[in-house]
């Protein structure tokens, strides 16, 4: 008996479900899967990273590219249409990030990324400065010297045999961004024991499972999960680590006797190590910035300064392995810029005019997005493009897509540099480093740093394609399932 009270309690809350499902259906003019009772359309999006990638490509060809789908009981709009994407982006007051976010806490706190409001206005305003070009100048001497290290590694691989370039240029990256904006060196590219960079790699994949898998979101059902445990140790490894950067910088200002930013205190440009510096030692409305909200930026920038432009560089680099005629015109270009004196470090404004490089990299980043989705929670009924998107929201912007879509490149899948070349490109077209308000505040540090990476192996070696080819994986990053694997033989 009480089997059939329970069945036919359950049947009737799975109607309700469905109905519930069905009025909201009825908010908005946009189309989507029919949702399922309690889990909406959560069964198809709890597939790996590899999967998710198709199954969102899937959903956008078959609902003309902007689609309605529930995970569970929250509502989801998901684009790649490049006139949403405007509305959203343009707006000053569609600025707080989606539900998905929220799994990034346990990591990065509410630091730049994840964080809204007032909060992520006064951090934004008074970091900017750490990214003027002023401040940048500083950092190419450090890019250049890890370059070279770089260079000595990928020597002793150059022998014409497949190498998964993905986890060497990561740590690259780590020395990058730790020597430049933190000014304190963690040596990872010597270090053989990686932890930093697989502790981030754990808590990507875990914290994005999160965001595709409602059924594992809950914090009631994750906390008995396996996932749990590992997230908590992986954790430790990454607060750990930026704690120590924290400190060691401290003892730096503590032994140079510096307490304050000096007569540069507003804006910080003189000042060479500025972004840690910054918050160790400026006020933001007539307050010290709290321990924590210290520790919650540098785990921020640690994370968003060296994962993005591993992946840069990463698929830049493996765009290059199956293209030797563009390898050429890069070189070339180099060739040009240094003269007889090829070989030394580039100038600042020796950078900028790497132009054929620069088209090389936004190809590269059109092709293979470093994040290719980001989220934000609609707060207000929108009319986005002529869709009605109801409050309560959240809106999914699939950059990968949008840049691969046929209607806006001709060709889409072919590597084309020179499309960078012409003027006058829709600015909504191109979204690698986001638009707007909350756009990449590292975009130009990220820029610098690939085009110096990528002149130095080009400069060094000649990149050959590897036979087997990378499977797209969306772990917050754009990864590989099977590594991105390319083969080096030196140059000469
Ligand atoms: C190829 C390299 C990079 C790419 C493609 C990239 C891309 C992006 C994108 C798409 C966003 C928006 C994320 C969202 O709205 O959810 C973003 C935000 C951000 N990026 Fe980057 N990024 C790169 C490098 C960097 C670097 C080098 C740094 C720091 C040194 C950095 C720091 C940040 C921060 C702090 C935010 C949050 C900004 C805010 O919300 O105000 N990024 N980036």
């Amino acid at each position: 008996m009480i089997v059939y009270v329970i069945l036919a309690v359950l049947v009737i809350v799975a109607v309700l479900s469905w109905l519930s499902f069905m009025s909201d259906r009825k908010k908005t003019n946009l189309r989507g899967p029919v949702p399922y009772p309690f889990i909406g359309n959560g069964h198809l999006l709890a597939v790996d990273p590899c999967e998710f990638i198709k199954v969102l490509h899937r959903l956008q060809e078959e609902y003309e590219d902007t689609v309605l789908i529930y995970l569970a009981s929250r509502r989801y709009v998901l684009s790649s249409d490049p006139r949403v994407a405007e509305a959203v982006l343009t707006s000053n007051e569609l600025i707080t990030k989606g539900n998905s976010y929220t799994f990034l806490q346990p990591w990065l706190g509410n630091g730049l990324l994840t964080s809204t409001g007032q909060k992520w206005k006064a951090h934004r305003k008074f970091l900017t400065p750490a990214f003027h070009f002023n401040i940048l100048q500083n950092f190419l001497p450090i890019f250049c010297k890890n370059g070279r290290v770089l260079r000595n590694k990928l020597s002793g691989l150059a022998d014409g045999s497949s190498v998964d370039i993905f986890p060497i240029l990561a740590l690259l990256a780590l020395d990058n961004v730790t020597e430049s904006i933190m000014g304190v060196s963690v040596n990872a590219q010597n270090d053989q024991h990686p932890e930093y960079v697989q502790a981030v790699e754990a808590v990507s994949q875990i914290s994005s499972m999160r965001m595709r898998n409602p059924f594992v979101a809950p914090d009631a059902v994750f906390n008995l999960l396996p996932y749990k445990t590992a997230q908590d140790k992986a954790l430790k490894v990454l607060h750990g680590q930026t704690m120590k950067v924290i400190s060691s910088r401290k003892e730096e200002l503590r032994k140079s006797n510096i307490t304050d930013l000096g007569p540069n205190a507003d804006t910080g440009i003189k000042n060479k190590h500025a972004f840690l510096d910054l918050l160790l030692l400026a006020e933001v409305d007539g307050r010290k910035i709290s321990d924590e909200n210290i520790r919650e930026e540098v785990d921020t920038f640690m994370f968003e300064g060296h994962d993005t432009t591993t992946s840069g560089i990463t698929y830049c680099l493996y765009c290059l392995s199956n293209r030797e005629d563009i390898q050429e015109k890069v070189f070339m270009e180099q060739k040009s810029i240094y003269g007889d004196d090829f070989g030394r470090d580039p100038t600042y404004a020796e950078i900028q005019k790497m132009r054929y490089l620069e088209s090389v990299i936004k190809e590269s980043l059109r092709l293979y997005p470093s994040v290719p989705i980001i989220e934000r929670a609609i707060a207000e009924d929108s009319d986005l493009a002529g869709y009605h998107v109801p409050k309560g929201t959240n809106l999914v912007l699939d950059f990968l897509n949008m840049q691969r879509n046929a209607a806006l490149y001709e060709d889409p899948l072919e590597f084309r540099p020179e499309r960078f070349l012409e003027v006058s490109r829709n600015a909504f077209h191109w979204l690698p480093f986001n638009a707007g308000a909350r756009n990449c505040i590292g975009q130009k540090f990220a820029m610098m740093e690939i085009k110096v990476t990528v002149a130095m192996v080009v400069n060094n070696f000649k990149i050959l394609p590897s036979s087997e080819e990378p499977e797209l994986a969306s772990t917050l990053i754009l990864r590989s399932r099977n590594g991105v694997n390319i083969k080096l033989i030196p140059r000469k």
